[in-house]
């Protein structure tokens, strides 16, 4: 039998330009992808550091950057190699990381850190309680060179070597799905910079950009099935295959004084306002994918694929677009495409979405996904019921339907969830948005679904 082959480049890697925090999945099927396809790819390269595990960085490593990526139509696979990483190293690579941020030579930073990472507290500031945070704010204030271990302070330690060097301007462009995450890492990020170093404010205003962003390609969790099937197709043992789905959307506005890829030569869009495009995707998107990573386990479905082929839960999605139709400032032929379009990316059988990977850390994604349609709807009196569905779904999550909660905030949230329903409820809304319990009629049909749901009256109808 043939031995199985190994990723090796040929040539010497792209000059590194860009740096990447979050070497997961999702950079992997979508930064790294427009960067390897755009026109300019071979001035390009993106040094890759792993947020918190260091296996990709290593498996990377051992593969001169080099990955396979899988794109999964409904019938067949596309099957290609990814080139533009040109180093990949682990979070504990400090000295690494100090060293490209200090290069004059990058230019872009992007971010995959999840919705938890940029450590906000309630206000939309920096959450202050937060020990890991604290720490680093000791350690870089003893010596901006400590290595520490958040994201916001791993870009200030960045910044403060970039300062060192005087290395020019910078542009960040955070890819998680949060609304208006330019700002939200802005607010983060000047809010450290003057905790560590007062100074640092001053020069950061004019040198560093941070760009808004939005980010579409559903890329689930990769699989030893996917590293299979990369054998049984191209003869190369990939140890760091990714697989995801055909359809692809990056939209940013943002001036990048310091050059950028020519990322629109791949397909990304430029525009100056990404908020039409950002509630499009977020609330249709995302918002349905929360609702059925709560609602849709109790009637026994692991995966989104398996929820849409339940009328109940395609009824759902049908009642939660409906409603955040009526919010959005794009034309209805457009939302209507766009929703017809959803339902074929989420049924997909060969795209195996866990609804348990998308249920992860409701507490940060719920208020993007689907309070601000909650809010709208509420200032005409309407009382959406998909939103009700999601957040009563979400109780009972808390209360143990559906797959073990995993959340930054578990270990407060289901002690909130315990007890009578009628005090957790409000108690559980508050931790989404302070005035959620005000809302007597909310709080009461939120209490009513997820009763319904505990008892069990959601479970399959045949
Ligand atoms: N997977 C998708 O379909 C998709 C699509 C659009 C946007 N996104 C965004 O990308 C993010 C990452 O998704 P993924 O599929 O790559 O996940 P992943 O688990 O493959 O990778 C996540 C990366 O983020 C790092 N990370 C996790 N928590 C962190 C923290 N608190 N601070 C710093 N780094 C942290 C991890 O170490 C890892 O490198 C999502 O949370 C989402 O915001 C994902
Ligand atoms: O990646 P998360 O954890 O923020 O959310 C899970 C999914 O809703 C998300 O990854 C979508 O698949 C993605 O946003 C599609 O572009």
């Amino acid at each position: 039998m043939k031995a199985a082959g190994r990723l090796r480049r040929q040539g010497p890697a792209a000059p590194v330009r860009l740096v990447h925090l979050g070497l997961g999945s999702f950079f992997r099927a979508h930064q790294a992808w427009y960067t390897d396809r755009a026109s300019d790819t071979a001035g390009w390269g993106i040094a890759a550091f792993t947020g918190r595990r260091p296996g990709v960085a290593a498996a990377l490593a051992a593969q001169d950057g080099l990955y396979t990526l899988v794109t999964r139509g409904a019938d067949v696979d596309d099957v290609a190699v990814v080139r533009s990483v040109s180093r990949a190293h682990p979070s504990t690579d400090h000295d690494a990381w100090l060293g490209h941020l200090g290069s004059p030579d990058v230019r872009v930073v992007t971010l995959t850190i999840t919705e938890a990472g940029y450590l906000r507290g309630a206000g939309g500031g920096l959450d202050a309680t937060n020990p890991r945070l604290t720490a680093d704010i000791a350690a870089l204030r003893a010596d901006p060179r400590a290595p520490v271990v958040s994201a916001p302070a791993r870009l200030v330690a960045g910044l403060l070597a970039r300062r060192s060097q005087d290395a020019g301007p910078l542009t960040l462009v955070p890819c998680d799905n949060l609304p208006r995450a330019g700002s939200v890492l802005a607010a983060v990020l000047w809010e450290l910079a003057a905790t560590v170093n007062p100074d640092l404010p001053d020069w950061m205003d004019g040198r560093i950009d941070v760009a808004e962003t939005v980010v579409d390609r559903i890329t689930p969790r990769p699989t030893d099935a996917d590293r299979r099937a990369v054998l049984a197709a191209t003869g190369i043992d990939d140890h760091a295959p990714v697989a995801t789905e055909p359809f692809t959307e990056w939209v940013l506005a943002g001036d990048f004084p310091g050059g950028r890829p020519a990322w629109e030569s791949a397909g990304a869009v430029f525009t100056d306002d990404v908020t039409p495009f950002e509630n499009r995707k977020l609330w249709l998107l995302n918002g349905a994918h929360s609702l059925l990573a709560y609602a849709a386990p109790p009637r026994r479905h692991t995966t989104v694929a398996e929820a849409v082929a339940d009328p109940v839960c395609r009824e759902w999605l049908g009642e939660w677009w409906d409603t955040c139709e009526r919010h959005l400032a794009l034309p209805a032929p457009a939302v209507a495409a766009y929703r017809e379009a959803l339902l074929d990316r989420f049924a997909n059988p060969r795209i195996r979405h866990e609804l348990a990977q998308i249920a992860t850390d409701g507490s940060q994604k719920l208020p993007a996904r689907i309070l601000p349609v909650l809010r709208r709807e509420r200032e005409h009196a309407r009382l959406p019921a998909a939103a009700v569905t999601a957040l009563g779904a979400w109780l009972a999550h808390l209360r143990g339907s559906g797959p073990p909660v995993t959340d930054v905030r578990a270990a407060q949230l289901v002690a909130l969830a315990a007890g009578s329903l009628g005090d957790a409820v409000p108690r559980l809304l508050a931790t989404l948005d302070p005035a959620l319990p005000d809302d007597t009629e909310l709080v009461g049909a939120v209490r009513a679904q997820a009763r319904s749901m505990l008892a069990g009256r959601m479970s399959p109808a045949s």
